[in-house]
């Protein structure tokens, strides 16, 4: 899961609107991965179904529970298209307004935060060079450097990386 928030003044205490767009100032989308092979390989099965856009389906014995967000990608959904639709695009013009935006991934180990804001492992250490595979930061960096180079004002861009791990705060 991946929530994207956006701050402007910290005395705002309209928590919609502050861009006056007319949108939350948070949004929260999910993404579910494929099964890996061990899990394959253990004959696992999906629990996890998205009936209608937006929605998330549990399967959970006999009763199954109904989550809503703002949106959900379905396992063979691509990176291009997370990035396209999960509404950090969004959040990238507004920085160029003057917004202050934060997007964190939050989920267990293994289900996929890395992979979604980076990429795969093998991008960065197996010679993987494919560029579908990037995820959501260097997409990111590539848009926000378009939009410097479309213009003629001059930007100072800075990022920050951090972990949260067991209530550590680590800088990336
Ligand atoms: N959408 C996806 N499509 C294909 N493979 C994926 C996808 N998401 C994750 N994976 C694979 O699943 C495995 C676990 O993903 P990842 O390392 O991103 O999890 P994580 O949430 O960052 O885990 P941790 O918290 O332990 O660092 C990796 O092998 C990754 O390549």
């Amino acid at each position: 899961m991946f929530h994207s928030l956006l701050s402007k003044s910290e005395e705002s205490k309209d928590v919609k609107n502050q861009s006056g767009d007319g949108q939350s100032n948070i949004i929260a989308a999910v993404r579910v991965r494929p099964l890996s092979c061990e899990e394959l390989h253990r004959e696992d099965r999906e629990v996890l179904y998205s009936p209608i856009p937006g929605t998330l389906q549990v399967n959970h014995g006999s009763q199954d529970k109904l989550f809503t967000f703002d949106a959900v990608f379905k396992p063979k959904c691509s990176q291009h298209e997370v990035f396209e639709k999960c509404g950090v695009k969004r959040l990238l013009d507004l920085v160029f307004q003057g917004f202050s935006c934060t997007v964190f991934a939050f989920g267990q180990t293994g289900s996929g935060k890395t992979y979604t804001l980076c990429g795969p492992y093998s991008l960065f250490h197996g010679g993987l060079k494919d560029h579908s595979f990037c995820g959501l930061t260097q997409r990111s960096f590539e848009y926000i450097l378009e939009r410097t180079q479309s213009t003629q004002e001059e930007f100072v861009l800075s990022a920050t990386f951090l972990e949260i791990y067991n209530e550590q705060v680590r800088d990336l």
